[in-house]
């Protein structure tokens, strides 16, 4: 549900010509090893897809449209650091009603928020998932009473508990309380712990009443459905998901301890304000799937008409469902795939810092470029679909392993070269569709401009001619590629320039003024 913050870190190394010390028969085996796997995950399966169920009602049109009636809703909680032009609204058609809409119409990159979390995680909650030991966290909070207060008008609201008993408004918060419930069935004497630790150091809930097991499995619940990875936070939990969101929210830093939530889109007055709930990327059958299991929310059978086209496998929508994923599809293998190879990437980058001349190291980053670049063919064949979502992971990852063999300092130039025209050739299809989908002014558009400008000015300035091999749309000549290169880099610094790091300066003047 969160985003790395930074989203202009960019890098910039020497060429180098040293030939690397490693045998090129060791590179292809361990090279071939891994494309292999990578393309038996992708290919197991047949691929059968069906049509979308009928009868199924989708519950959450979060299309960016105005809202036409506004009914404003005044938290009784302290202002964040900065509150942008939005408004709180209890008359939006999902999400329990609740969520902020545009006060007028905004700019791509206008700050909508900083706000420090009310309860910052510990370090080893960190990554972990929210359980009764995170509960035990707020009340062991030094404004532990005032945060039990502020958490009744969480979704659910205490009152959503303590009335719903399964009427249709409350189905689903009756629903997920007997799965927590059920979930911590055997856990009876931690509940307890919790409700005695309360009770000695006098914490009560806003009708002065004791907390009782029900309270502790509702604040799990609240967690569940509010809490992210860095806290607990009062405003940007009133942001409600959307597939397709036009907002960003960025982690708070060891430097800047709130976090940053920011438009990424041009957004007309009235429209909700919206984030993505999930971490990356995935198809409808994924989002369906994981929006349910974590929110209780379902986005339905439906794609929307702007998503439609990313979502076909061959002509066909794949099937979905609130129950289970399909293991075996083409959309989850290969979901699967990036997400193990990007954390290979992460591993590896990792390990590169600390060891910058292991020569070993460089050649396992040759490796996953060379079977990155294999997925991604695997993956156009397999979704024959050249806009479908998935490929903006897998060309993402691709273009990430290139940045990354570009820093090896003994990369041959020769080496180096054809590293850069493979990076050509997947970060111009990957601006294609990073732009159908976020939109022309998301920051992570501007960092596959700023590569492609990059990647483009060396191979003109070392061998031009090998860019028309490359045969990129209909770029017939080494002018058609200057000219390329010449708008990728306007463009990385048109939306640069539209998310300013004024985030500390703007935090200043809202807490003096
Ligand atoms: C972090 S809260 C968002 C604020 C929420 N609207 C409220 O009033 O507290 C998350 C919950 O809002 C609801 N929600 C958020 N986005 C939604 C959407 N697109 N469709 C339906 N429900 C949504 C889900 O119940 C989810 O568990």
């Amino acid at each position: 549900m969160e985003e790395e913050d930074d989203p202009f870190g960019m890098f910039g190394e020497d060429d180098s010509s040293r030939d690397s010390d490693m045998a090129e028969n060791e590179r292809s085996r361990i090279s071939r090893s891994m494309v292999e796997t990578a393309n038996q995950k992708t290919r197991n399966g047949n691929g059968i897809l069906s049509t979308p169920s009928k009868g199924v009602v989708s519950v959450a049109d979060t299309s960016s449209r105005s809202i036409s009636s506004v009914c404003e809703w005044s938290p009784p909680w302290p202002k964040p650091v900065y509150l942008g032009p939005m408004k709180l609204v209890k008359s939006l058609p999902y999400g329990g009603g609740r969520g902020y809409i545009a006060e007028r119409d905004l700019e791509p990159g206008t700050l909508v928020l900083l706000e420090e979390p009310i309860v910052a995680w510990p370090t080893e909650q960190l990554g972990r998932k929210l359980t009764l030991i995170s509960v035990l966290h707020i009340l062991r909070h030094s404004n532990a009473q005032a945060l039990i207060h502020q958490l009744e008008h969480y979704h659910p609201t205490k009152r959503a508990v303590d009335e719903g008993n399964g009427d249709s408004d409350h189905i689903q918060v009756a629903n997920m309380m007997a799965v927590l419930r059920q979930d911590n069935s055997e856990k009876e004497n931690e509940i307890l712990e919790i409700i005695q630790y309360a009770s000695l150091k006098g914490i009560l809930n806003r009708d002065r009443s004791d907390l009782s097991c029900t309270d502790v499995i509702r604040l799990l619940l609240c967690l569940r459905y509010n809490g992210l990875e860095s806290g607990l936070y009062l405003h940007v939990a009133m942001l409600n998901h959307a597939d397709q969101p036009n907002c960003v929210k960025f982690l708070p830093t060891p430097e800047k301890k709130y976090s940053e939530v920011r438009t990424t889109r041009v957004i007309r007055a009235r429209e909700p304000l919206t984030i993505s709930y999930l971490p990356s990327i995935v198809s409808h059958a994924s989002r369906r799937f994981h929006l349910w299991e974590q929110h209780r929310f379902d986005i339905g059978a439906n794609v929307s008409p702007q998503l439609y086209e990313m979502e076909l496998v061959g002509f066909q929508l794949p099937l979905s469902s609130i129950k289970e994923l399909d293991d075996d599809a083409v959309t989850s293998r290969i979901e699967r795939t990036v997400a193990e190879m990007v954390e290979l990437y992460t591993e590896t980058s990792e390990q590169i810092k600390g060891n910058p001349n292991n020569s070993e190291l460089w050649d396992s980053c040759k490796a996953l470029e060379q079977s990155s670049l294999q997925l991604c063919s695997e993956a156009l064949d397999q979704l024959q679909n050249n806009h479908h979502l998935l490929l903006i992971a897998c060309l993402q990852l691709h273009l990430d392993s290139c940045d990354l063999v570009q820093r090896d300092p003994c990369l041959p130039s020769s080496q180096r070269l054809s590293l850069l025209c493979r990076l050509i050739l997947t970060a111009h299809p990957l601006l294609a569709v990073q732009e159908r989908f976020h939109g022309p002014d998301h920051f992570e558009l501007a960092s596959t401009h700023l590569d492609l400008a990059q990647a483009l000015e060396e191979v003109l300035s070392l061998s031009p001619k090998q860019l028309l091999l490359l045969q990129l749309d209909g770029l017939s000549s080494v002018g058609a590629y200057a000219a390329l290169e010449y708008k990728s880099r306007k463009e990385f610094e048109r939306i640069k320039s539209l998310y300013p790091h004024d985030a500390e300066k703007i935090a200043g003047h809202s807490q003096n003024g």
